[in-house]
């Protein structure tokens, strides 16, 4: 067992559940029942990846990532982007135990692709052998039948991805899979690891070779070279080296395994189907999608493992003190979603009610900047009493902003994805809700196109605190210099977007909302107490990816980016 760790074991499994669809050959890890082969094939296309990896128990480590092709240098268009809004992060989804495990997959990356849109990949079992397909871009632009076809079995893991750590390339999509010296692992990770550089240093000291640039990739080294006896142990052993957000799923020949960090930074919920199969997701968005119900969160600091004994729970730590991220609830999530035990949809409505409350203006009208602002505006609004109406309409047929290379050209993006309505706002005094304000891109021009579409008074309504600090935990925010909030007073920003009153959720009333259960949120965006120490420098943004070398070195041309708080 892993020192501190394993704490308690309880077994969740039902005695009535049985996964007859689910076939495996092998009852545990154990090498003897591995295939004394080594199939190892990568056909990367130049945007699509398909990899099949079987054990061999003659195979040693380093680990191998099936990410890598030597002739891949697949970037994104939008590689080199300098727009560092706090974007999506990762979605993760895993399924055990149904005939149709890696189209529920892909189902279910549908419903998460709100968190990320650089790419997705699903890994499945059959017969032992981990079958992967991974492909930049959306979920439907990197499946098709012919794909999902190529990945049979009755247990899959899925990823949608916005990186955080390493480039935006092929490469680096999730799941990876490896292969050590007890069998073959496939991982998905929402979630960035604090020190993953440190980590990387001192594995690639030791011998480990590394095929991608992504924090991710150290967890599965982690487990390669890990004393421990069995898989669990070894994720435990692993975990204990990791620090910051990390909500996982892992397949190995015959286990579905979901982890989610002590902190909980990042959300993680398991269900159920009506045949039994097991299902993790990041939110249940994804598994109403797919027909499962919501069985309860996987708790902060927990080890869930799905076999054909059934479901068991293991702890990291003796007294997990969560800290969840505010931000799911605030942006992140679909308002469809349940995250961390609450309603997306009533948390942000509250938010609305409480700006209504503690910042009230006289107005005619209250619009939203679309989607994220709507249900915030919709309780501003009812609270107010004043009509709700839709004063900005949303082009779904614009790309996202982000992939211009220009401030110049980003700019005009806004007001090609944002169209005002005269007839809403003319001669009206308009109150506009949004959840965030991060560089202040947005609501500048916002401010403009409404009244240049005739409002007689703009009030920006923002349904987050103010943010001045970066993320460390999956989240891509900008450097805290970028951070409008973190240069500028609230009268500042005001005067900076030309709005006519301007007033953010206050800190304290947010945790009021959150009574009891205020302790177990992170803010540290908003007030730079970081529950982890960010003590590495943010990954992304600060290094030279030296891709297939696997090497990272610091860029003599970029500035030190400031944490502020530590
Ligand atoms: O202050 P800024 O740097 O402009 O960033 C803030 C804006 O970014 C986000 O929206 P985004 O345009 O990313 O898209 P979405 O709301 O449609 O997801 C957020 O909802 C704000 O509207
Ligand atoms: N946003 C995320 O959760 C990213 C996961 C991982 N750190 C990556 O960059 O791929
Ligand atoms: S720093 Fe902000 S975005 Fe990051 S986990 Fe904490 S609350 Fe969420
Ligand atoms: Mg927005």
């Amino acid at each position: 067992m892993a020192s501190n760790s394993a704490l308690s074991s309880s077994s969740l499994a039902n005695p009535k559940l049985s996964f007859s669809s689910f076939s495996s050959s092998s009852s545990s890890v154990n090498p003897s029942f591995f295939h004394n082969k080594l199939l190892f094939s990568n056909s990367n296309s130049n945007s699509n990846s398909k990899t099949t990896l079987s054990h061999s128990r003659n195979h040693k480590p380093p680990s191998a990532c099936n990410n890598t092709n030597p002739n891949t240098t697949d970037t994104f268009p939008f590689q080199n982007l300098t727009d560092e809004k706090p974007r999506e992060e990762c979605g993760v989804v895993g399924i055990y135990g149904d005939p149709e495990a890696s189209r529920l997959c892909y189902l279910a990356l549908h419903a998460l692709q709100h968190r990320g849109q650089e790419g997705a990949g699903i890994v499945s079992v059959d017969n032992n052998i981990l079958q992967t397909v991974t492909g930049v871009g959306l979920v439907s632009e990197v499946f098709n039948d012919t794909k999902l076809r190529q990945l049979p079995g009755t247990l899959a893991i899925g990823h949608v991805r916005y990186s955080t750590a390493g480039q935006s390339m092929l490469k680096n999509v999730q799941p990876f899979v490896a292969g050590y010296r007890f069998g073959s692992v496939g991982v998905a990770h929402n979630g960035n690891f604090v020190n993953y550089r440190s980590l990387r240093n001192t594995l690639e000291e030791s011998g480990s070779i590394f095929n991608t640039s992504s924090d991710t990739e150290v967890v599965l080294h982690l487990i390669a070279t890990s004393n421990q006896k069995s898989f669990i142990t070894r994720v435990i052993d692993a975990c204990e080296k990791l620090k910051g957000a990390y909500s996982l799923v892992f397949v190995t020949e015959n286990k579905l395994v979901a982890v989610r960090d002590p902190y909980g930074f990042r959300p993680l919920v398991m269900g159920r189907r009506s045949n039994g199969s097991v299902v993790f997701a990041s939110e249940t968005c994804a598994l109403d999608l797919i027909e499962a119900s919501y069985v309860r969160e996987v708790y902060p600091g927990e080890i869930v493992v799905v076999d054909e004994t059934g479901v068991q729970s293991y702890s990291l730590v003796f007294h997990p003190e969560p800290k969840q991220c505010i931000f799911e609830h605030i942006y992140f999530s679909l308002p469809n979603s349940v995250v961390f035990g609450k309603s997306v949809y009533e948390s942000r409505r509250l938010f609305g009610e409480i700006l209504a409350t503690e910042n009230p203006v006289d107005c005619d009208v209250v619009i939203a900047v679309p989607d994220s602002g709507v249900v915030a505006a919709l309780g501003y609004a009812a609270k107010a009493g004043v009509p709700f109406q839709q004063g900005l309409i949303r082009s779904h047929y614009v790309g996202r902003t982000f992939i211009e290379p220009s401030q110049k050209i980003r700019d005009f993006g806004v007001k090609l994805k944002l169209s005002p309505v005269r007839a809403v706002l003319e001669g009206k005094r308009v109150v506009v809700v949004d959840d965030s304000i991060v560089r202040g891109t947005t609501s500048s021009k916002i401010v403009r196109l409404l009244k240049e579409a005739g409002a007689k008074e703009v009030h920006m309504r923002i349904a987050c605190p103010p943010i001045i600090g970066s993320c460390y935990y999956g989240v891509d925010t900008p450097s805290p210099d970028e951070l409008i909030s973190n240069r500028m007073s609230v009268d500042e920003i005001k005067e900076f977007i030309g709005c006519d009153s301007l007033a953010f959720l206050p800190m304290d009333s947010l945790k009021k909302l959150l009574g009891d259960d205020s302790s177990n949120f992170c803010y540290a965006c908003f007030t730079g107490n970081y529950p982890v120490e960010p003590n590495e420098l943010k990954v992304k943004k600060k290094v030279v990816d030296a891709g297939l070398n696997g090497s990272v070195q610091a860029n003599p041309n970029q500035k030190e980016v400031k944490i502020v708080g530590v």
